[in-house]
């Protein structure tokens, strides 16, 4: 097995049915004051914002669509839920050869995530339920 391993937790995903709601929420009961504006992103299909954390983020993302791939998520969950797990690896090229190697089901190709480097997903099936992203870290990020 090659040296492939996941590196930090970047960030958690929480998928919401209103992002401005959630954002009070983080804003009001947690006492959070670094909170990005949110922004769309189409290619995604996501309007994305982060609620930055001394060691992380919690990602909150909000389906621009009915084509969006956290729609039907949604209408499973309409108040939300935890999405996601995101963790940083050095290549994801390197990673999605290994996830593939080691069975796992890698959906679609990489592409540009909300921190703009490449991201991909490995489906909720292989990790106990859980959908798991893998982002290439930001240059030197560790
Ligand atoms: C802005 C980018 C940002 C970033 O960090 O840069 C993001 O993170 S964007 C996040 C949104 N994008 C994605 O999630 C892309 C990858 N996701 C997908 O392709 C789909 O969501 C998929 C395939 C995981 C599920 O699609 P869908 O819900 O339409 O399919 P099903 O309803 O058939 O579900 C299949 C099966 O999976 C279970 N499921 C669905 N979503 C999740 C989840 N988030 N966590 C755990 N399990 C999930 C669902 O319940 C079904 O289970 P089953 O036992 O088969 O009923
Ligand atoms: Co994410």
């Amino acid at each position: 097995m090659s040296e492939f391993k996941i590196g930090p937790l970047n960030h958690v995903g929480v998928a919401v049915p209103d992002l401005e709601e959630a954002c009070e929420t983080y804003r009001t009961l947690y006492g959070a004051t670094d909170i990005t504006t949110p922004f769309d992103m189409p290619e995604q299909g996501v309007k994305v914002c982060f609620v930055n954390l001394p060691n992380s983020q919690i990602e909150l993302i909000e389906p621009l669509n009915e084509e969006s791939p956290i729609h039907n998520f949604i209408q499973k969950n309409p108040k939300g839920g935890q999405h996601h797990v995101c963790f940083e690896v050095d290549d994801i090229n390197e990673a999605v050869d290994e996830m593939g190697k080691r069975g796992a089901t890698v959906l679609g190709k990489p592409r540009i995530g909300a921190h703009g480097t490449m991201i991909v997903f490995v489906h909720p099936k292989n990790s106990n339920g859980v959908l798991i992203e893998l982002m290439e870290s930001p240059e030197g990020a560790h």
